[in-house]
Formats: structure tokens, C-alpha cells, sequence
């Protein structure tokens, strides 16, 4: 039986690994004609009775029961025995397996690789596995050496056991000098035609069929030869011993490997490696080297002939059936021919549909493969991918492992710290402990030190809360006694305090005495007026220290404390920061009242720029009544009586306004059509009061008033536009006539109020200017020390009074001189940096308001006087002389006066 492995092996050698590829179907032993396991394990128990092995017994354990090669060395001895030598120093082991392999190998049997039944235990899963399917190889060469023996001649069989026998004794005999007879080893034709196999092994394994004459022998006698050779026997000196066993070797039947075998065997003896040019050496080599050809070249041959043997078997297989195809055919009749034809050429049509059908297939097979292709791409793509990220995994891994590495030398450092921490915590621990017992043992000291001061202390409270109680009974005698004590003052008080009440209207009674004597004597009255900080000037230092209720004064330099002392001043007045305008006007209403009774009153403010003075005089607007200044007030007050006496007198009341700039007197009120409106009055006033070439308007209510002062002020805005801001660079004066008729007796009364707002009081050598306002300054300083120079001599009661050195003092004149009653607003501001120049002005004030004018008289003529007046008014020579000489005008009322 020709037996074809089943199976191909990979590149390796090894076959399909679990897992890794797909399984292939697992071969089953039966299906290979060698019947069951079972069968075998049968057979094996008769052999080897001892194994007794069950009937149910498994491919593995079989596997494990073959492992060690003893039942296949032995059942090879049972097929030819004494290949293997069981008989001495024999241990089970896997050598005897590779021994029985190589036998196989050498009889040409079928056979198995060792990985076949040899189990890998231990392994992983990529190592190869034991399993089942693997065992077929083994149980297939088992089923071989089976039929072989179970076929051969139990006679041949006993034979060989017995030339076995003959053998062992000639091999003794030859030991001990006997000749040796190669016939007897050869196996006879007999025996090839009694042999069922022989056909099997002519087609397949010619190289076994011809090493069925013990091979074995023949090797042995060729040992026996080489041993001879190298123990230095040569052809000629060979003895008889040799010459037999030379004589008995037969090559006839020996298998050509195993001739080979033994020619080589002979040849490596014969090279004598000591002996290396000697003559047989080389002869040895060239022959072993021809040897070997001949060996390559048989070999080759006997490849040849297998593979002929092999296509003859076919092709005789093939024309048997052929033949007896043909045979079948001859027999049929033409019927039965021409329906095979038929048959045929549907076969033929079917063929070719199954042709095309493969050829279909073959397309598939193509775009399967193609498809493949793409997937082993894709696969392979996959694979470089994982490979990729299996890199950046282990980059990764790497990564963690040195972070964890780091992480862990931290950790290791950190827990020595804390170890390190932990003995030093303990040792503090202990440290606290010992100096807790101390301070423990310290308190214990001091708690019974305090319990001793506590009981001490308790006993102190004791006696003090007794003196307590005494205490407190005085206490309340005390209390009542004080309660009684100021009960008496209490009723004391009250007489003090009726006292002081009384002091209030003493007071007000001696200043009313004391404006009263001021008037007798005609003192110029002085009011002093502080103006209160403006928004953004400091307001915690101010000149001012204290106002007294009787007019005093008290101011210093808060900013150089040592150096300039307090001074006091007194005025018949001193309105303080928080004064209203309302306030001021009440204090000045009886003085410009008397105007309507025929005075002459001049009211001037004076003091340093922005001081205060346009605000006391005019208001800062005249839009809202309670800003309203001396002026406004005035007029509107003077309305009010005159309205008021309307039945017992008439009035008429004309307003002058002019400015004096730079020594020249403006009129204010020039060119207005009110003049035309009201009426101007003569300017040849009789007692002189006007102001020369100044236009009078005559006004018959406070509307009237108030348009004349706004053109006023618009006449002067305009120039100070021009001027670049020069009101207070000059002098303003107001002039208001009065001019009343007693309705009853017919007297007349003629009364006039100048109210002047002077210009800045501050000295010009201070000012530092040049140019146009050193001019002004210098007006300015000339025409206040002229007013300055006027008021001491009046306090001097000097016979030469100097109004003519200014033009303020020439129309000041008869307010300041004759019979007039004048009253000064001193303006100060408070403010430090003013100092110097608040205590001048209070120095000027404090010697204007010493001066005596003399009592005021009130200027009242008589109708006929009156008459007589007009009379003297319309004489030629004034005429002429009005029109033309101003100085004389203003001249004119003094002559007349003087007349009078
Ligand atoms: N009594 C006051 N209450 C509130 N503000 C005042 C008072 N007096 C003056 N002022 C303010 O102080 C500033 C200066 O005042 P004012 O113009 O009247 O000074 P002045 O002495 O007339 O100055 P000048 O000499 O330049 O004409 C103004 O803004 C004014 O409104």
C-alpha cells in the first residue's frame, strides 16, 4: 500500500501552529485505511502484552504511552531484528526514537518527524502544541510496521530469527578467527515473491527492497575492516582471517545506500591523516571523491526512476481503464454508440458551460484576489499603524515608567522626610510632654497661690461692700445736701440771668446812645464786613479770630503766629462771613432814610480787590431780591416812604451814575433815551451835591431803577471790554436826588445819597504791574490817599481839608465835609495771604471812623427862599457860564449856599 502523507508542512517544518492560523480539518486515522485506533491498540496488546493498554485508550495517551521510541524500537526488532540494540544498557528515552527514525530512514518505510509526538509542554500559547490531529503521521508509520508484520511469512519471519542465531554466533566465530559467509545474510527471490509488499516498495522505495539483506551486517564488516586498516594491515600483508571476511562479503543484495556506506567507511580509514602524501592517501581521496559522484549520479538515478516508475503506473492505470472502456464500447450497439455520442456532446456542451462558468469563477477568483490584495494592504497599512502606536504606547510606557520612576524617588524621598519629621515630631512630642508635666506642676503652684489670693481677696470684698454701704448713706446725705446747695443757685441764677437779659438791652440802648452821639458829633460811621471763602480757597486758616457783639475786631496772621500779634479793632459794626445782604441793609436802612428827610448821605465801601465791596453795594445779580446790595435796597426803600408820605409830601428822586477812571469822571448814563424819558433835572443844583456834567434821570419806581443801574453796568461792561476788566481799576458812584415838598407848608427838602464803590484798596508797589495798570494803580493809590489825606485832616480838624487833590475827593466833598452823614463798609477778606493788607484797611478804618464831621443838618428852604433861588437861577451870566465852564458849575451851589 502506498501511503501519502496527508498533510504539508510550512516553510518551518512546523506544522499550523492553534490560534495563529485557522485549523486546519483535523485528519482522521480511520480515513486512511489503516483502520481504527482501536485496532491498533489491540495489536500493540498482543505484541507487548504487558502495556495492556484499554480498548478505549486515546490518541494521547497512546502519544504518551510511544514517546520514549521503546515499542517502535521494538516492534522494528520484531520486523527486523537486531537493527536496534535493545539488549544492553537499554534505557526508554527519546533517542531511541530518533534511532528507530534514522532505521526507518534507511529502509525506506514511511516515517515520522519527531514533533509529531512530541508534546511541548510548558510552552505558551505560541508555542507548538500536542493535540490530536497531530498524531495521524505516528499512527499511520504504526499501521505500516503493522501490515508489514502481520503480512510477512511467519516462516520467513522464523528464518531470519534463525540466521539471526547463525549470524551472532559467525560474528563470534569471526571474532575468534573463524571465516565469515555473506551468503548466508542474502535474502533470496524466494523470499521478495513471498513477500505481499514487494510491488508496493518496487513503484516507491526501490533503495528499501534491496536492503532486505541485512544491511546491518554488511556495515558491521566494514568496521571490522576499517579497524583492521587502521591497525596498519596492508593488501599484501593481509592475513587469512581478512582475506575470508573480505572473500565472504556479498554486495549482490545489499541496498546502494548501504554500499555507499560501506565504500566510504572504507575509504575514511584509508585516508591516513599522519601519512598525508603518502601514496595509498591520495588514492584513498580521489577514490572517495569519485565515490561520492557516483553516489550524487545513482542518486539521482533512482529520483529519476521513482518519478518514471510513478508516471508508468500512472499512465498503465490510465489505458487499463481506457481498454477496458473500449472493450465496453465494442460490445454496445450502434444505437447505444450514437445515444452515447449524443451524450457526449451534451457533456461536451454542459463542459462548456461549466467552462465558462469557471472561467466566471476564475474572475471572481481574480477580484477575490484583488480584493485580498486591498485587504493584505489594508492590512498591512493596519499593521504599520500598529506598529505605530505599539511605539507610541511603549514611548508611553516608557514615559509613565520614568515618571513613576521620578514619582517614586519622590515619594521615597518624601517619606524619609517624614520620617525624618515623624522622629523629630516624636522627640518634640516628648520635649512637650516633659515641659507640660513642668508647666502642669507650675499651674498647680500658681492655682493654689490664686485660691489663697481669691480667699483673700473675697474677705476684702466682704469689708468693702460694708464701707459701700456706708459710703452710699453719705453719698445720698451728700446729694441731698448738694440738691438743696443748688436749689440757691439755681434762684441766684436766675437773678444773673435776668441781669444778663437787662446787660442785652443796656447794650443796645448804649449803642443806639452811642450812634446817637456819633451823630451829634457827626462821626463817619465805619461797618466792617467780612467776606466768607470763596469756593476752592482754604477755609481752615482765616485773619479773622473773633467778632464781638459791640463792634470789636479781632484778627491776627494765622500763618506767622509769633511775629504779628492779635489786634483789635472797634467799629460801630462788624458783619461776619455768614451776614446776609438783608442783614447788612437793615443795619444801614435808618441812616438812608434820612435822606428823605433832606440829609446829605454818602455810603462808600472800601477795601482791597475782591473784597467784598461791588457785592455790599450791588448784589452779584440783580435778578433775585435777595441778592440785592445797599444800592437797590436803598432806592427800593426810599420808593416805598415816599410812597407811603404821599399825603403829606411829594417826592421826585433823580439817579447820577458815574465812574471815575484814571482821574476822569465818566457818566455812566450818557446818551440813554430814559433822559429824554424822565426828565433831567437842573444840574444847577443849589446845594451842589451833583455831580458836574453828569446826566440826571428822574426814576418813579424800583423798574426804573433797575434799567438805569443795568445800562449802567452794560456802559461799564462795554468799557471794561475795552479796557480788559477794569472795574475794579475804577471808581463807581451812584448819586440818588431827593427832592420832597411839604405839601402843607410848601418847604422843600432836598436830600442826596452818593453810594461809591471805591477801587481795590491794595498798594501798588506790591501789585508789581507796568504800563497802562501801573497808570492805574498810581490813579488808583492818588486818589485813595487824597481820601486818606482828606479824612486826616478832617480828624484833625485842620483849617485846610485837601478835597481838590483828587476827583473822588472833590465829589465826595460835601458828603465827606458838609453836614453830611457817612458811613464807610470796610470789606475784609479773611483769607491769610491778605493779611497785610486787611490790617492797612483796618488801620484807615480805624481813623475814618475817628473822625468828627460835625452834626448833620438837613437841608430845607423856606418858598420864599426857594422862589428867590429861581429867581437868582435865571440870571445870564450863570447861563453862559454853565454851558461852558464845568468847574464853575460845580462852583456855583457853594456861591449860592454861601448867599443863602
Ligand atoms: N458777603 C459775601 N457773600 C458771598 N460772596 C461774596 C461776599 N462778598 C464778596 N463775595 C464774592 O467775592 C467775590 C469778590 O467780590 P466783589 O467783586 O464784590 O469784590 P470787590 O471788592 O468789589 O472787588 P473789585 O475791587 O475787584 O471790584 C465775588 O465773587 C463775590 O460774589
Amino acid at each position: 500500500m502506498n501511503v501519502q502523507p496527508q498533510r504539508k508542512r510550512n516553510e518551518m517544518g512546523i506544522y499550523a501552529r492553534f490560534g495563529s492560523i485557522a485549523r486546519p480539518k483535523e485528519p482522521r486515522f480511520e480515513d486512511n485505511g489503516y483502520g481504527s485506533v482501536k485496532s491498533l491498540v489491540e495489536w500493540l496488546n498482543n505484541l507487548f502484552p504487558y502495556l495492556n493498554l484499554p480498548s478505549e485508550t486515546t490518541e494521547e495517551e497512546l502519544r504518551d504511552c510511544l514517546i520514549d521510541g521503546t515499542i517502535f524500537c521494538s516492534i522494528l526488532n520484531k520486523l527486523r531484528p537486531g537493527v536496534i540494540d535493545m539488549r544492553t544498557g537499554f534505557r526508554p528515552s527519546a533517542d531511541y526514537l530518533k534511532r528507530f527514525l534514522d532505521a526507518m530512514d534507511e529502509m525506506g518505510l514511511l516515517r515520522f518527524v519527531l514533533e509529531d509526538i512530541q508534546q511541548h509542554s510548558g510552552a505558551t500559547s505560541t508555542l507548538i502544541m500536542w493535540h490530536k490531529g497531530y498524531m495521524l503521521p505516528v499512527l499511520q508509520c504504526l499501521g505500516t510496521l503493522k501490515e508489514h508484520l502481520e503480512n510477512a511469512d511467519i516462516y520467513s519471519r522464523k528464518r531470519w530469527e534463525v540466521r539471526e542465531v547463525e549470524l551472532s554466533n559467525r560474528v563470534d566465530q569471526s571474532q575468534h578467527g573463524s571465516s565469515l559467509n555473506l551468503d548466508n545474510f542474502v535474502v533470496n527471490g524466494e523470499d521478495k515473491k513471498k513477500n505481499p509488499n514487494k510491488d508496493t516498495y518496487q513503484h516507491g522505495l526501490i533503495t528499501s527492497v534491496s536492503s532486505e539483506s541485512s544491511p546491518f551486517l554488511l556495515l558491521d564488516a566494514g568496521n571490522k575492516l576499517s579497524e583492521m586498516l587502521k591497525q596498519g594491515f596492508c593488501a599484501e600483508f593481509l592475513d587469512d582471517n581478512i582475506k575470508d571476511l573480505i572473500k565472504s562479503i556479498s554486495v549482490d543484495n545489499a541496498s546502494t545506500h548501504v554500499l555507499f556506506r560501506f565504500l566510504n567507511q572504507i575509504l575514511d580509514e584509508s585516508i591516513d591523516k599522519k601519512d598525508e602524501h603518502a601514496y595509498h592517501t591520495h588514492m584513498a581521496r580521489m577514490l572517495k571523491q569519485v565515490v561520492q559522484v557516483i553516489e550524487q549520479r545513482v542518486y539521482a538515478q533512482v529520483e529519476n526512476l521513482k518519478d518514471q516508475n510513478n508516471l508508468c503506473s500512472v499512465c498503465s492505470g490510465k489505458y487499463q481503464s481506457r481498454l477496458k472502456v473500449l472493450e465496453t464500447l465494442a460490445s454496445w450497439s450502434t444505437e447505444e454508440i450514437e445515444a452515447l455520442f449524443s451524450h457526449l456532446k451534451q457533456i461536451k456542451m454542459d463542459k462548456t458551460g461549466i467552462e465558462e462558468k469557471v472561467r466566471l469563477k476564475e474572475k471572481d477568483l481574480t477580484n477575490l484576489k484583488e480584493e485580498k490584495r486591498s485587504l493584505e494592504n489594508e492590512n498591512s497599512a493596519l499593521k504599520r499603524e500598529l506598529e505605530t502606536l505599539k511605539r507610541i504606547h511603549e514611548e508611553h510606557c516608557l514615559q509613565i515608567e520614568t515618571q513613576a520612576k521620578e514619582t517614586n524617588q519622590a515619594l521615597e524621598k518624601k517619606t524619609h522626610d517624614l520620617e525624618c519629621y515623624l522622629m523629630d515630631s516624636n522627640k518634640r512630642v516628648k520635649q512637650l510632654e516633659s515641659f507640660s508635666e513642668s508647666k502642669l506642676e507650675g499651674w498647680k503652684k500658681k492655682e493654689e497661690t490664686f485660691r489663697i489670693f481669691l480667699n483673700n481677696h473675697q474677705r476684702a470684698l466682704q469689708e468693702l461692700r460694708t464701707a459701700y454701704a456706708s459710703v452710699k448713706q453719705e453719698v445720698t446725705m451728700t446729694k441731698k445736701r448738694y440738691g438743696e446747695e443748688f436749689y440757691g443757685l439755681g434762684v441766684e441764677l436766675e437773678g444773673v440771668v435776668h441781669a444778663a437779659d437787662n446787660y442785652h438791652s443796656v447794650l443796645v440802648e448804649n449803642r443806639k446812645l452811642y450812634n446817637e452821639v456819633q451823630d451829634l458829633k457827626g462821626n463817619i460811621r465805619v461797618y466792617c464786613r467780612v467776606r466768607p471763602f470763596l469756593p476752592g480757597q482754604c477755609k481752615k486758616l482765616t485773619t479773622v479770630e473773633h467778632i464781638g457783639e459791640n463792634g470789636e475786631l479781632l484778627v491776627s496772621n494765622p500763618t506767622k503766629p509769633g511775629k504779628d500779634k492779635n489786634r483789635i479793632f472797634k467799629f460801630n459794626k462788624v458783619f461776619g462771613q455768614a451776614a446776609s445782604q438783608e442783614e447788612v441793609f437793615l443795619d444801614t436802612r435808618p441812616l438812608i432814610r434820612t435822606v428823605l428827610d433832606g440829609f446829605n448821605v454818602c455810603i462808600f465801601a472800601y477795601g482791597q480787590t475782591g473784597s467784598g465791596k461791588t457785592y455790599t453795594m450791588s448784589g452779584p445779580s440783580i435778578s433775585s431780591k435777595e441778592d440785592w446790595g445797599v444800592n437797590y435796597r436803598a432806592l427800593h426803600d426810599l420808593f416805598h416812604i415816599a410812597q407811603n408820605r404821599k399825603g403829606s409830601m411829594t417826592y421826585e428822586i433823580g439817579v447820577q451814575m458815574v465812574e471815575i477812571y484814571n482821574e476822569q469822571v465818566r457818566d455812566l448814563l450818557t446818551c440813554h433815551g430814559s433822559q429824554k424819558r424822565l426828565g433831567i433835572w437842573s444840574t444847577t443844583q443849589p446845594n451842589g451835591l451833583a455831580v458836574p456834567d453828569a446826566s440826571m434821570h428822574q426814576v418813579t419806581s424800583t423798574e426804573d431803577v433797575l434799567e438805569l443801574m443795568n445800562i449802567g453796568l452794560m456802559n461799564r461792561a462795554v468799557s471794561a471790554t475795552a479796557l480788559n476788566e477794569r472795574s475794579s481799576r475804577s471808581h463807581s458812584i451812584i448819586t440818588i436826588h431827593v427832592r420832597g415838598v411839604d405839601l402843607e407848608s410848601g418847604t422843600l427838602l432836598r436830600g442826596n445819597l452818593h453810594l461809591v464803590d471805591l477801587a481795590g484798596s491794595e498798594r501798588v508797589d506790591r501789585s508789581e504791574v507796568t504800563g497802562e495798570r501801573l497808570r492805574e494803580a498810581q490813579h488808583i493809590n492818588k486818589s485813595l490817599s487824597a481820601l486818606g489825606d482828606v479824612i486826616f485832616a478832617l480828624a484833625q480838624k485842620s483849617q485846610h481839608v485837601p478835597y481838590r487833590n483828587s476827583k473822588l475827593t472833590q465829589v465826595l466833598q460835601s458828603s465827606l465835609g458838609g453836614q453830611a452823614k457817612t458811613l464807610m463798609f470796610v470789606q475784609l477778606n479773611p483769607d491769610p495771604d491778605s493779611y497785610s493788607e486787611t490790617l492797612s484797611t483796618l488801620k484807615f478804618a480805624e481813623r475814618v471812623s475817628g473822625v468828627e464831621l460835625g452834626a448833620a443838618k438837613s437841608n430845607k428852604e423856606g418858598r420864599d427862599i426857594r422862589e428867590l433861588v429861581d429867581q437868582v437861577s435865571y440870571l445870564p451870566t450863570f447861563d453862559e457860564t454853565m454851558c461852558n465852564n464845568v468847574s464853575t458849575k460845580s462852583v456855583y451851589p457853594f456861591l449860592l449856599k454861601s448867599m443863602l
